[in-house]
């Protein structure tokens, strides 16, 4: 954990927010922003003055790190550039009132500015000239859209040209990054010519550079660009001033003012700490895997939810010592049944009926992976103990779900016999049913799906990436037959068959899809579908199938296509068929999985059999099992419709 004993303020612009101007600055200030950049649309809609904004500021302890933006300024044609100058003036009497003194003009986009460097060097010196007479700033920023000058090194060049000490550059990574530009120049800049510097991320899209920077870009770490490569070439210049959120984004214009901006000083305290600066970062935990999940149920949903288990190979391995809490276990698989009534999960069942309330991760140290959350603004858990049991530390993911941390170094099964009465293998005495045979054993959990409110999807990978250095996958786009759900899987970087923890996170537009009828009908996010890792996809489902699993039947039309997209011999193709199983290859391997109907129509569990080294979770068969359980939840069988 290299750090260094300098921590850089922290700001974000007013239009990364949503509210009015006090509720932004409020929202900045109780989160723990330094500074904010006030955008100017935002005070042109504010019913009170300048001054009353730096009041509201000074009295949340902000500073005001920049005013922004002052557009389409230099090199335009006679008459307006005189005017641009009055224009200025003008604007420095706000800032004055503000107690801001740098102002950010972003490069001219007019189709009637001038193409010369000089012309825009001479204007922008004069700008800065009456700036520093009242002791005010200028920064120039390139705009990716900008008429002539869009890229970081054409504005520099004219602040050179210009050589006034009161204009500075402005670097902004996603104008940078979003053209493909190499930021590594910025490095031998020196660093006290550099006034501001702005961070974005974003998705990679390909569209227009002005839509996608008015409406996608994002926290660092949400998005795919690569601005710890420009972050490092910022900081190699010796640049120390603050560093600064402006995420123009329509999901966060429409979020709460509080949880974007968590989510934005979580997103800068971890790219500080990779750079190496400010008070460092315990390191990402190395996770293992998925050491059980917990379901919140009442009597009524414990005993059908038993009894769908029994049905996948399960059997009730344990009870809890001094709670309502049942253990469940196929091979290398736990799943913990809590009806335990006043506790954490007997809430979440209220508020969600019967639903995963917790996940464990075994990690390779619960503690330091505590710290590493706190220190990124995680709200941690404590649960009330009996005498004598664990205490499994925890964290809550954004949605409030439980994340229990089970230390690997400490004997991991003693969680269990620490806090439970372990049953036998098979009961014993003459009362005892026959056991149903279990099939071959579960490997472990492959992957655990949750369905997302719409909007929440940045947050969440920020959520999984900053605190346990999980790597976000691309995006899938799914069909399901009432709207397309967006998919964007996190998985821990050593993760294996068997091994290591995969989070497919799904959101949907529609509230008549899949993922927005969990999310509509649960009251928020949760955990959508469970996938158990096997050898042997094909032994389990047909063992399983006679015990009465209620895996999906796939219509023969799958296997037809099945048949013609990938050369499977004829055998393999009717054992597929024969099972209804589903079939993915890439260029890594295989994968062979089935899904279950869904439980209570709320979730459901998959069985998955990775070969060689498919990565990948089916997607391409995700439409056919929404498809399969929207005709059985609705009754829809092709019979109705045929006479
Ligand atoms: O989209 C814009 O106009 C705009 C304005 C100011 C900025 O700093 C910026 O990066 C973009
Ligand atoms: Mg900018």
């Amino acid at each position: 954990m290299p750090s260094s004993a300098f921590t850089f303020k922290k700001s974000i612009a007013t239009v990364s927010l949503s509210g009015t101007l006090p509720e932004k600055l409020e929202a900045a200030a109780a989160i723990g922003f330094d500074g904010v950049e006030i955008f100017e649309n935002d005070l042109l809609t504010f019913d009170g003055s300048p001054a009353d904004v730096r009041r509201i500021a000074e009295g949340l302890g902000l500073e005001i790190t920049i005013f922004q933006p002052f557009r389409d300024f230099e090199a335009m044609p006679d008459p307006i550039r005189a005017r641009n100058l009055d224009r200025a003036e003008r604007k420095f009497d706000v800032m004055q009132e503000l107690g801001t003194d740098l102002v950010l003009v972003c490069s001219n986009v007019q189709p009637s500015a001038i193409d010369d460097p000089a012309r825009a060097a001479a204007d922008l010196a004069e700008m800065a000239e009456r700036a520093q007479r009242r002791n005010l700033r200028v920064g120039y920023e390139a705009l990716a859209w900008g008429r002539h000058v869009n890229r970081w090194r054409q504005a520099w060049n004219i602040v050179q040209r210009a050589d006034h000490p009161a204009l500075g550059l402005i670097v902004d990574s996603f104008h940078t990054l979003a053209l493909n530009d190499d930021p590594s120049g910025i490095a031998d800049l020196p660093g006290d010519r550099i006034f501001f510097v702005q961070l974005a991320d974003a998705p990679t899209l390909s569209m227009d550079v002005l839509s996608w920077s008015r409406h996608f870009r994002n926290f660092p770490g949400q998005g795919q660009l690569p601005v710890r490569r420009f972050l490092d070439a910022v900081l190699a210049s010796g640049y120390r001033g603050p560093l600064s959120l402006e995420i123009f984004n329509d999901e966060f214009r429409a979020a709460p003012a509080r949880l974007t901006a968590l989510d934005g000083l979580r997103s800068l305290i971890h790219v500080e700490a990779e750079a190496g600066f400010g008070p460092g970062l315990p390191a990402p935990p190395v996770c293992h895997g998925v050491e059980f999940l917990e379901f919140a149920v009442d009597a009524a949903a414990r005993d059908k939810l038993s009894a769908l288990l029994g049905s996948l190979g399960f059997r009730h391995a344990g009870r809890h010592r001094s709670k309502d809490v049942d253990l469940y276990r196929q091979g290398g698989v736990n799943l913990v049944l809590n009806s335990e009534e006043d506790s954490a999960a007997s809430e979440h069942f209220q508020m969600h009926g019967p639903s995963v309330c917790a996940m464990a991760f075994t990690v390779d140290d619960a503690a330091r992976t505590i710290a590493r959350a706190e220190a990124l603004r995680c709200v941690l858990w404590r649960e009330r103990v009996g005498d004598g049991e664990r205490k499994i530390p925890a964290l809550r993911a954004p949605d409030g779900t439980l994340i229990y941390l089970v230390d690997g170094k400490e004997a991991r099964r003693s969680i269990w016999e620490d806090d439970f009465h372990l049953f036998a293998e098979e009961p014993a005495g003459q009362e005892a049913a026959p056991q149903p045979p279990h099939g071959p054993p579960l490997l472990g959990i492959d992957h655990v799906a949750q369905a997302l409110p719409f909007g929440r999807m940045d947050s969440f990978v920020l959520f999984y990436r900053t605190v346990f250095g999980f790597v976000p996958e691309s995006l899938w786009e799914l069909p399901d037959p009432y709207g397309l759900i967006r998919s964007r899987a996190l998985v821990s970087p050593d993760a294996e068959p068997g091994r290591g923890v995969r989070l497919p996170l799904n959101i949907s537009e529609s509230r008549r899809t899949a993922t927005g009828r969990f999310v509509s009908a649960t009251s928020g996010a949760g955990v959508h579908h469970i996938a158990f890792a096997t050898a042997d996809a094909d032994a389990l489902v047909t063992d399983r199938l006679a015990a009465g699993a209620p895996f999906l039947p796939i219509p023969a039309n799958y296997y037809d296509d099945l048949a013609v997209k990938h050369p499977l011999d004829d055998a393999t193709l009717a054992t597929l068929k024969d099972r209804e199983l589903l079939y993915d290859r890439d260029e890594q391997g295989e994968f062979l999985h089935a899904y279950t109907d869904s439980f209570d129509d709320r979730f459901f569990f998959e069985v998955v059999e990775r070969r060689g080294g498919y990565r990948q979770f089916g997607a391409v068969n995700a439409a056919v099992r929404m498809a399969v359980q929207a005709q059985l939840r609705e009754g829809a069988r092709p019979e109705l419709y045929l006479d």
